[in-house]
């Protein structure tokens, strides 16, 4: 039974988190599925889940069809507009490696700026932070692996060769006052090499936090992880980077991201990379399908009584707009259901 579920039904009368935190502080008469878990997910500041919406970006890497400038910068308008505050418009990297992010310094020029929404832009080495940073990016990612062959094929270098290569790219963009994030792909297993020690993520993640990261998003890349495998994860990097500061990244591949989601919201996990209409996929895993839906993440969180500042009848309309202008379906389950109930 989920916690709010428990709560209502023990305490239908318990609406206020100040009623809900004093029952919760009587854990003895709480009922049992209540009295071993953390009371985290109920209690007032933990209502709030920053989603950071990376369609523009990972949503459209993979689109064999160059995706015309002008439209990927009317899709991350429309994404600010409905409330998303977190954007990742595009990547700096090698166009001989990812053709379709060419029009990075364009798309930036491009975007309309309005306050509290954040661009950020992935930047794989200082070559491309300084791209980034001439086309007035404010906040950057770096992006490394938790497994050498993926590694390689994603960045063509060791993982501890990209370590070296991040830290030059933090100090200058920290110098600059430029925010860094900090990706960690193949977290619950890797296309090339199967299994990934949950330890080899815990390391990887607690050398990027204290390289200057503000944030660590841990990517399920391929999509393979369950709510299982995300908790023994999840568990040894809580210990070596603060739970406030990771965030998860699930692609959805085996239908296992809302899982799993819920999962690392269980475990005080608050921020998630969603992307709308479920676009998607890294070109450098094969078979991987695109990240979670924003729509089902906002449906599913709202459902929850957590807070997104996103309007979900406007984002749904945005799904729509894209896998229009891409000549694709809506893979979200949300948005499909939502834009039938609005045609009845
Ligand atoms: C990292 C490199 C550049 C190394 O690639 P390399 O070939 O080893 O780089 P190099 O330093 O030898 O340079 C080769 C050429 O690339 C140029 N170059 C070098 N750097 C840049 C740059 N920043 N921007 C533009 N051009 C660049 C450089 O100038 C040179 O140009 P040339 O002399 O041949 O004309 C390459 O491997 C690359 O661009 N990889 C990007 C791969 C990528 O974007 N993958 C998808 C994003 S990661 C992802 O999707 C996972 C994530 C984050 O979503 C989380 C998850 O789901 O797991």
């Amino acid at each position: 039974m989920s916690v709010r579920i428990a709560l209502r039904t023990a305490y239908p009368r318990a609406h206020s988190i100040s009623l809900k935190k004093k029952y919760l502080a009587q854990s003895s008469t709480l009922p049992r599925c209540l009295q071993t878990w953390s009371p985290q997910i109920a209690i007032g500041s933990q209502r709030h889940v920053k989603i950071v919406e990376v369609g523009p970006r990972d949503g459209l890497q993979n689109e064999e069809k160059l995706v015309p400038t002008d439209v990927k910068v009317e899709l991350i308008d429309k994404l600010a507009k409905v409330g998303l505050k977190s954007i990742e418009a595009t990547s700096f990297v090698s166009p001989k490696w990812v053709p379709q992010m060419a029009d990075a310094s364009q798309v930036m020029s491009l975007v309309p700026q309005y306050p509290n929404v954040r661009y950020s832009v992935l930047t794989p080495n200082l070559f491309g932070l300084e791209a980034a940073i001439a086309a007035g990016a404010k906040e950057v990612a770096i992006f490394g692996a938790a497994s050498e062959t993926f590694s390689k094929k994603n960045i063509n270098c060791t993982i501890d060769e990209s370590l070296e290569r991040f830290r030059v790219v933090v100090d200058r963009a920290v110098k600059d006052g430029i925010l860094v994030r900090g990706y960690i792909s193949c977290v619950l297993g890797c296309p090339y090499e199967g299994h990934v020690e949950p330890e080899v993520v815990a390391r990887t993640a607690e050398k990027m936090y204290k390289m200057g990261c503000y944030e660590i998003s841990l990517g399920d890349t391929i999509g393979v992880g369950t709510p299982g495998s995300t908790k023994k994860m999840i568990k040894p990097v809580a210990k070596v980077v603060p739970v406030d500061k990771l965030a998860m990244h699930c692609h959805d591949t085996y239908g296992q991201a809302l899982a799993n989601i819920h999962c690392a919201l269980e475990l005080g996990v608050r921020v998630f990379d969603s992307s709308i209409a479920g676009l998607g996929g890294c070109p450098f895993a094969k078979g991987a399908t695109g990240n979670v839906a924003t729509e089902d993440l906002v449906y599913m969180l709202h459902g929850m009584d957590f807070e997104t500042g996103v309007n979900l009848r406007e984002l749904v309309q945005v799904g729509n707009y894209i896998s229009e202008k891409l000549g694709r379906k809506n893979v979200s389950r949300a948005a499909t259901a939502l834009s039938a109930a609005a045609r009845l």
